[in-house]
């Protein structure tokens, strides 16, 4: 479902991804970890378009996302072309970004009946039974100003699912939250990774979760893959000396 093909993403001088190559299967739930800086915010960032690959090719669902094929050869892709890939991919990020003058109802609605064009009673009509499922039917007429923390996250995963994506990106939805609210968003989102076939490629330092909901955990440093294995395995028989490093100070400041 998703796969980078020798990705290099350089800011200027420093380059962050290198020669990078990796897959995500279809219902997959992969979750990247690695240390502050190793790169992980800008493969998410890339899948979203918000950056752009120096080098290598992107593919999402089969079809390239950093490129696109014109006459026999592999061009740059142009902005209507990057709109029409991006459709397929949701992402949840650490600040939940509602629109903040909008209603809870119109928040989920707003982008299915804009970018898919759906009729606005089925929006609505999804967005009540997305509401029922993340736990928030009795919000669906509130501000985001009215609700805490842990119930916008699960307004921000209601709305990514709108749209029916593909593939879900989470990028840290926890950090910003009190530790009180964390587990309702991680019960949400182990949910979804039971009940659907959406494929995820997550980006979080709650161990603990990566380890039960993960298919695979892919250990990055340096803009490169260390190691990848399933959670049992690389959780207790981490086979590399920079995993082992890393989860140790992880744990150790748990
Ligand atoms: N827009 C940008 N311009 C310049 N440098 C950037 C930009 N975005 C990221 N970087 C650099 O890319 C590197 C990787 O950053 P990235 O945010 O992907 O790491 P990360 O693994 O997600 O870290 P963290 O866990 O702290 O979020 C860092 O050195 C960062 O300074």
């Amino acid at each position: 479902m998703i796969r980078f093909d020798q990705v290099v993403k350089k800011f200027g001088d420093n380059v962050v991804l290198s020669d990078l190559s990796f897959e995500v299967d279809p219902g997959e739930f992969v979750t990247l970890i690695g240390p502050s800086g190793s790169g992980k915010t800008t493969i998410l960032r890339l899948l979203m378009t918000l950056e752009r690959v120096t080098s290598g090719t992107i593919q999402v669902g089969g079809e390239y996302l950093s490129h696109m094929e014109k006459g026999g050869k592999l061009v740059p892709a142009d902005e209507k072309h990057l709109r029409q890939v991006r459709k397929r991919i949701g992402m949840v990020f650490q600040q939940f970004n509602l629109f903040p003058n909008m209603k809870v109802l119109q928040n989920i609605t707003e982008a299915p009946i804009r970018v898919l064009g759906t009729p606005r009673a089925e929006a609505e009509a999804k967005a009540e039974s997305l509401l029922e499922m993340v736990g928030l039917s009795d919000k669906i007429d509130a501000h985001p100003s009215q609700l805490s923390g842990g119930q916008q996250q699960r307004v921000a995963i209601a709305r990514a699912l709108a749209m029916e994506p593909d593939v879900l990106l989470l990028d840290e939805v926890t950090s910003a939250l009190d530790p009180e609210l964390v587990a309702g968003v991680l019960a949400v989102l182990r949910q979804l990774a039971e009940t659907t076939d959406i494929t995820f490629l997550c980006v979080t330092h709650e161990m603990q979760f990566a380890r039960d909901v993960s298919d695979r955990v892919v250990m990055f440093d340096q803009g490169h893959v260390v190691e990848a294995a399933d959670p049992e395995k690389l959780f207790t028989e981490p086979e590399n000396a920079r995993t082992r490093e890393f989860l140790k100070a992880v744990l150790d400041r748990a």
